[in-house]
């Protein structure tokens, strides 16, 4: 466009010049410029639209990918600090990262503009090229510099980051906004959000205003550099060595070049910069996780027939130099319900935990019919079991899904739904809800609603009773249920697991009483264990414990 453009200028001073004026050669010069402007255009807006094509693309596979990857991973993995890091870094490459590829995409574009603009000024002029080279050269030093900082100082600070998000949902959620108008909190937390984010500010502002007054700097030489050609140029054409044309020509192919040259070298550090966050992308799908062999590995039982033992197990939580549970010694028995009980946090979800192979014991092994629980594939093992922990998840979907959660492959069986939903008690949930299983549950979404403690509750176990599973196990299920509620799951429970394994975990003895046998846990180790009759006449911590809540209702 930039050699049309001179051309057709020469055309215009020629026909002013000339007598007889002949406009053809210069019409056809305008409408190829024409032709060029239009192709220009529609390239421009053809890559746009891949761009953001490309871009919804990138950003839906990286998110899938994430939420794959996470659930691959070992629970003691998802527990720690340095994976919520490695986790937050890679969740911000699933946006804002398609720059990579269009970037890549321009300096191939660029690279046939800069080769055109380079054979068109050499042949013009060779020796502009060395003033070019001096123009842009510290441009690029301190595009390199300063790209490779900024990433470290955003690298540096994830764990801020991570807190300041923290902050940022703890100040403005709707699951918090109880307690922190009620203890007035709000001013604090905004006040430790901002001291927080106003140091990251610093910093960065620091290296802003460092990149801004150097590149200033550098761009200073550079419009000199612009100028000297240009003063040059203009001297050639007023002594008729150049034409109009070449003057335009040559002083817009060298700015042009300039500019483009810059703009090559500064995106190779985009580029790089780019990757260099993309690494975190790829680092974190990368992350191993302790691969069990799947060899040699054996079948479950069709049906348990001997039951679980716990020998001798002991339990310290990675990174942790203390023994939660040790020198732990019980059985399962196959059909039998077992109640855990036992002060907070003396460790009956850890016991559960190894059950379910989450964690492997430090000490011990825990035996399925005899045989290491190792020796089953581990996804297949984990299917043996209907959990209900503790924090269930309240997912803010619809209370079909919520249901179906536990089996999801039968989210549109009517029957099994409404079968886990009668056992469970949840029936008397849904018939309260204007839209049935399909009423979306949560504050979070349009026409959702919330449920109290003891509905959610309800769903929860409703989960549990979607699968067939060969196990139950139920951590404080009942706890938020009302006292009828709660004696009545109960009693549905006991009947229709009846001959299934079962362990339970609860802080009320009215429950707890009604299992088979009851382990007492104290300090990580097994106090007592036996039915309720055995325990009270054992007279110990659960007679002592029962009697102590008994005497609360007199
Ligand atoms: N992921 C973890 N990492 C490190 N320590 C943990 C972890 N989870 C629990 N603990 C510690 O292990 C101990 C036992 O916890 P556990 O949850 O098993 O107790 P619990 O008997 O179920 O208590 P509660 O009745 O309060 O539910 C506690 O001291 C707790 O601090």
């Amino acid at each position: 466009m930039l050699l049309l453009g001179k051309l057709i200028i020469d055309e215009v001073v020629l026909q002013i010049e000339a007598d007889i004026k002949d406009l053809d050669r210069l019409w056809l010069l305008v409408a190829a410029e024409f032709g060029l402007a239009i192709i220009s255009d529609l390239l421009s807006r053809g890559i746009s639209l891949s761009d953001a094509l490309l871009g919804d693309q990138y950003s839906i596979d990286t998110s899938v990918k994430i939420i794959k990857k996470t659930s691959e991973l070992n629970l003691d993995q998802l527990e720690d600090s340095e994976f919520y890091d490695k986790l937050e870094r890679a969740r911000q490459q699933t946006t804002g990262r398609v720059g990579l590829m269009s970037n890549i995409l321009t300096q191939g574009e660029d690279m046939i503009v800069i080769i055109s603009l380079l054979v068109g000024v050499v042949a013009f002029e060779p020796w502009l090229i060395i003033l070019l080279v001096v123009s842009i050269i510290p441009t690029i030093i301190n595009e390199i510099k300063f790209s490779g900082t900024s990433y470290s100082l955003a690298r540096s600070w994830t764990q801020e980051r991570r807190e300041l998000d923290y902050l940022r949902y703890a100040g403005a959620s709707d699951v918090t906004a109880k307690e922190v108008k009620l203890f007035g909190l709000s001013n604090y937390l905004a006040d430790r959000f901002k001291g927080l984010s106003d140091k990251y500010y610093l910093q960065s502002k620091r290296l802003a205003k460092q990149r801004a007054g150097w590149g200033s700097f550098f761009n200073v030489i550079g419009t000199s550099a612009y100028y000297v050609a240009y003063i040059f140029i203009i001297f050639r054409t007023v002594a008729g060595i150049f034409s109009l044309g070449d003057l335009t020509f040559l002083s817009g192919s060298f700015n042009k070049l300039r500019s483009k040259l810059q703009g090559f070298f500064t995106r190779f550090t985009q580029i790089t910069e780019s990757a260099l966050y993309l690494q975190d992308y790829f680092e974190f799908l990368d992350l191993t996780y302790a691969e069990r062999d799947n060899e040699d590995k054996l079948p479950l039982p069709q049906e348990i027939k001997i039951g679980f033992e716990f020998k001798n197990i002991g339990f310290k939580y990675p990174k942790s130099e203390s023994w939660v549970v040790r020198n732990i010694n019980f059985q399962l028995r196959a059909g039998e319900k077992l109640a855990f009980v036992g002060e907070n946090g003396a460790g009956k979800t850890t016991l559960i935990k190894l059950l379910l192979q989450f964690y492997e014991p430090t000490e011990g092994k825990i035996l399925l019919d005899g045989i290491p629980i190792k020796k089953y594939d581990q996804a297949a093992y984990q299917q043996y079991f209907g959990v209900i922990f503790q924090d269930f998840v309240k997912f803010e979907l619809t209370l079909r899904e919520n249901i179906a959660m536990g089996e999801i492959g039968e989210i549109s069986n009517q029957t099994r739904i409404d079968g886990a939903a009668e056992k469970s008690l949840a029936r008397e949930v849904v018939k309260d809800l204007p839209l049935g299983y399909e009423q979306p549950l949560g504050k979070r979404f349009k026409h959702g609603k919330d449920l109290s403690g003891g509905q959610w509750q309800k769903i929860a176990i409703a989960r549990a009773y979607m699968k067939d599973s060969e196990v139950l196990i139920l951590d404080e299920p009942t706890s938020a249920l009302d006292a009828r509620a709660e004696t009545e799951a109960f009693q549905r429970f006991i009947k229709l697991t009846l001959g299934k394994t079962a362990v339970i975990i609860s802080h009320r003895f009215s429950t707890v009483r009604i299992a088979d046998r009851i382990m007492v846990l104290k300090d990580g180790a097994v106090l007592e264990i036996g039915t309720h009759k055995e325990l009270m006449q054992n007279d110990k911590l659960y007679a002592e414990l029962f009697n102590l809540q008994a005497a609360g209702y007199q």
